[in-house]
């Protein structure tokens, strides 16, 4: 009986109240922290709770999200249906929302595989080196004001990528929708505040009805949301009747007679980029100068090797050959994670991990920050210290790959011992981020600029070297 009853129960977590089960325990800011605590006490990989109807999974630990999200990814790729943004607010057919299983999902991975892809990063390098020299120049004007300077600088290089856009220095209009589009997103997105999420029937309440505020409130969000989608679209397909077009992911899959449908894949991706790259990069680069201003020595070091390697400004082509700011990277994506709790996946078919029944339709949600701050992967894990990822050279100077890397990389990898954690910062599986082989060099392309001309230290000073 104890065999029957455990192979049908879920895993264990909290419980909450009959009706919305954990909606009041919900923890208001950095869930990863209260995930891992409900973790170490419940016991085991793999948690679970209830709010309302709905079923959500955290794994805790790198086995079930090896064996779950990469192993089976064919029914882990899916994502959470949110009523209220994807359905009411029509944003169902974004890159990030789309079902796994949605013939559409293939298409758009292919076209961001390859618009980002390694050798179309090289044809961004004109773009990705003038915005570090214009951080620079700024961060050198008003170092104190560093945070706007960083966001300048994501929002500027993906604006060009995506759409061949420069903005501008002031107030860009390209730039307040796309907040706009964000701030909307985030408000349709919160969890626990729509009923309709939970209840899905109430979407077909009319908009008159009195309590139907969330119907109203989301016809005009998905009024607001499909224009701003339109605006860098248009201007791009204008700009290239006019034959005035600066190359970009949107002009250069753009073809005389394409369909609707394939026109609209295309405009998806591109949203995509802006909404993958703005935030991402700015947390990053933002951890990052936090870090160096409190680890003097580990940026010495990095200037050290950026002096001794280069002498000069850092390009694009030179980043892979710093393998000490690759371990800083690392660490600082590892020590302070840009996505603590990746985004969810939701299972499509009902499936069982060891004795724990997983419910299709269920939420699964990989505690990435747990996994890198997981002391038996990680010793010391509360230690920032990029020791842990610095690549082993040769006699000749090479740095030798350990064989963890993939093989289409041709860079430095985390030293065997500590796992990279680039298996874990970017998502999992068929979800996993497509922006990858921009980001990373991107970033360390800031970074290397940066540090070539600043010394960071505390009370946001930099003071010129
Ligand atoms: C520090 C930089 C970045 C980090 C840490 C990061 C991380 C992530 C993570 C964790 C996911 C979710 C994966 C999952 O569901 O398992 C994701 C998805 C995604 N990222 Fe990134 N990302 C970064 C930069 C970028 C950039 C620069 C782009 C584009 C230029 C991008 C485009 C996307 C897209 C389109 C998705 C959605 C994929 C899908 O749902 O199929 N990301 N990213």
């Amino acid at each position: 009986w104890n065999c029957h009853r455990l192979l049908f129960s879920l895993p264990p977590g909290p419980r909450g109240s009959l009706i919305s089960g954990i909606k009041s325990k919900l923890p208001k800011s950095e869930p990863w922290k209260t995930y891992a605590a409900w973790g170490a006490h419940y016991g085991g990989p793999i948690l679970s709770f209830r709010i309302y109807n709905r079923l959500t999974f955290v794994l805790n630990h790198h086995t079930a999200v090896h064996e779950l999200l990469e192993r089976r990814a064919a029914i882990y790729s899916g994502r959470p249906v949110s009523w209220m943004f994807q359905v009411i607010c029509g944003r169902a057919n974004a890159v990030f929302n789309i079902s796994g299983l949605h013939p559409r999902h293939k298409k758009y991975r292919r076209l961001l595989q390859s618009g980002l892809s390694a050798q179309a990063v090289k044809d961004y390098s004109d773009i990705l080196e003038d915005e570090a020299d214009i951080l620079v120049r700024g961060l050198g004007e008003a170092p104190a004001q560093f945070e706007q300077h960083i966001r300048r600088n994501a929002t500027a290089v993906i604006m060009k990528v995506a759409f061949g856009y420069t903005v501008s220095d002031g107030d860009d209009p390209f730039i307040s929708i796309a907040d706009q589009s964000s701030k909307i997103s985030g408000w349709a997105m919160t969890p626990g505040r729509w009923l309709v999420d939970y209840f899905p029937i109430l979407r077909f309440v009319p908009a008159w009805f009195p309590f139907a505020h969330f119907k109203r409130q989301g016809a005009e969000w998905r009024q607001i949301l499909n224009s701003i989608s339109d605006v860098p679209h248009n201007w791009v397909k204008a700009q290239m009747a006019t034959g005035m077009n600066i190359p970009s992911f949107t002009s250069q899959l753009l073809r005389p007679g394409m369909s609707e449908e394939e026109e609209n894949i295309v405009k998806w991706c591109a949203g995509a980029l802006y909404a993958g790259a703005a935030d991402t990069t700015v947390s990053a680069i933002i951890s990052f100068i936090m870090l160096m201003a409190l680890h003097p020595s580990v940026q010495e070091r990095a200037q050290c090797e950026i002096d001794s390697i280069l002498g000069r400004v850092p390009r694009l082509s030179d980043v892979y050959r710093l393998p000490y700011l690759l371990a800083v990277l690392k660490e600082v994506m590892r020590y302070a994670p840009v996505a603590n709790l990746a985004l969810p996946h939701q299972v499509t078919q009902a499936d069982s991990y060891a004795e724990f029944r997983i419910p299709a339709g269920s939420s699964v949600i990989p505690n990435v920050w747990a996994i890198l701050h997981d002391p038996e992967l990680y010793p010391e894990p509360f230690t920032f210290n990029p020791e842990r990822f610095v690549t082993v050279v040769d006699g000749d100077g090479n740095v030798r790959d350990d064989g963890s890397g993939a093989g289409e990389r041709q860079r430095p990898s985390a030293r065997p011992g500590q796992p990279d954690p680039n298996t874990y910062v970017w998502g999992f599986g068929r979800r996993r981020c497509p922006g990858i082989q921009f980001a990373e060099p991107a970033l360390l392309l800031s970074m290397a600029c940066i540090l070539h001309a600043f010394v960071i230290a505390p009370h946001r000073s930099l003071e010129i070297r």
